[in-house]
């Protein structure tokens, strides 16, 4: 049995986790992990420190928030937990960081985004960028979300890039263009525009547009429930105990 701590356990994604857990027959919910702690039918505590020093558990799973997550993994991975994280909003230096601080043999695995949609789309988006001057990502989430742009959009972003060799726009005519408000034109994540709608109705989605003379492609994923997640969830915490360092994409996981 794996036994596993869910830090964010009341909210959204980590309720989803706590049911998914619970649902399958080789883990366990070890405990959790919220600033309110509200009672559930496993062991609950207000931070993660009081987690560590009370309960034995092999997984710490994070879905908490952008300003919470670093110090989280920072405790855990000290004491050799495994990590999988989906909370938003870390760069690729602190995840750097974090690993490099690990305690020998734990294994820090971030994914941007758990559903196998979402990874197809990054790895659509990735082999199509090279043919196209143009892209633009544009992603769509429910208005709860803090944090913008997504961590999937900024991923995607990176991944173009690095496809495209890091060129820009090449389309004629860019270099004259005007930008009449500030941020008509998104926010440039590696050279590459990101738009974020929040509105009520998603839980997320996200379209990627290539344009070059004549032609435009539109790769578009959407998540209409937090179910979609789930087995990506799961797949990381039964990946992580056989591997060690910093591992980034549920694509490393898959197939
Ligand atoms: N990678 C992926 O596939 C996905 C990633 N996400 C990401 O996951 C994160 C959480 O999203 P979501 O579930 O919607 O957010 P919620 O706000 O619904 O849940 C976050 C929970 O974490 C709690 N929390 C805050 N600080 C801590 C802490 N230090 N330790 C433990 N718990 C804490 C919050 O408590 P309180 O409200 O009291 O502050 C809240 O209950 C976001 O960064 C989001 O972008 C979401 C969906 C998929
Ligand atoms: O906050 C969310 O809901 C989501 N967050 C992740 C992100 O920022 O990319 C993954 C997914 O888009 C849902």
């Amino acid at each position: 049995m794996i036994k596993v701590a869910v830090a964010g356990y009341a909210g959204r994604m980590g309720s989803a986790v706590v049911d998914a857990v619970g649902a399958a027959d080789d883990m366990v919910v070890a405990c959790g992990i919220d600033p309110n702690a509200p009672d559930r039918d496993f062991p609950v505590f207000a931070a993660i420190d009081d987690a560590l020093s009370a309960v034995d558990f092999d997984v710490l799973v994070d879905f908490t928030q952008p300003s919470s997550v670093y110090a989280n993994l920072a405790a855990a991975l000290a004491q050799g937990k495994d990590c999988v994280v989906g909370t938003t909003g870390l760069t690729n230096d602190q995840l750097e960081e974090l690993s490099a601080k690990a305690a020998a043999g734990a294994c820090l695995f971030y994914a941007p985004n758990f559903t196998t949609g979402a990874v197809l789309m990054m790895q659509f988006a990735k082999a199509a960028a090279p043919f196209f001057p143009e892209a633009e990502v544009i992603e769509f989430h429910h208005c709860n979300k803090k944090d913008a742009p997504s961590g999937t959009a900024v991923r995607t972003a990176q991944m173009i890039a690095e496809a495209r060799d890091r060129r820009t726009s090449q389309a004629p005519g860019r270099e004259t263009e005007m930008e009449g408000m500030e941020g008509a034109r998104g926010a440039l994540v590696d050279g590459v525009p990101v738009h974020a709608v929040r509105s009520m109705g998603y839980v997320a989605s996200q379209e990627v547009v290539f344009g070059s003379m004549g032609q435009t492609l539109s790769i578009r994923h959407d998540s209409w429930d937090r179910t979609s997640y789930m087995p990506g969830v799961l797949l990381g915490i039964r990946s992580v105990g056989a591997r060690a360092g910093l591992i980034v994409g549920l694509e490393n996981f898959m197939g």
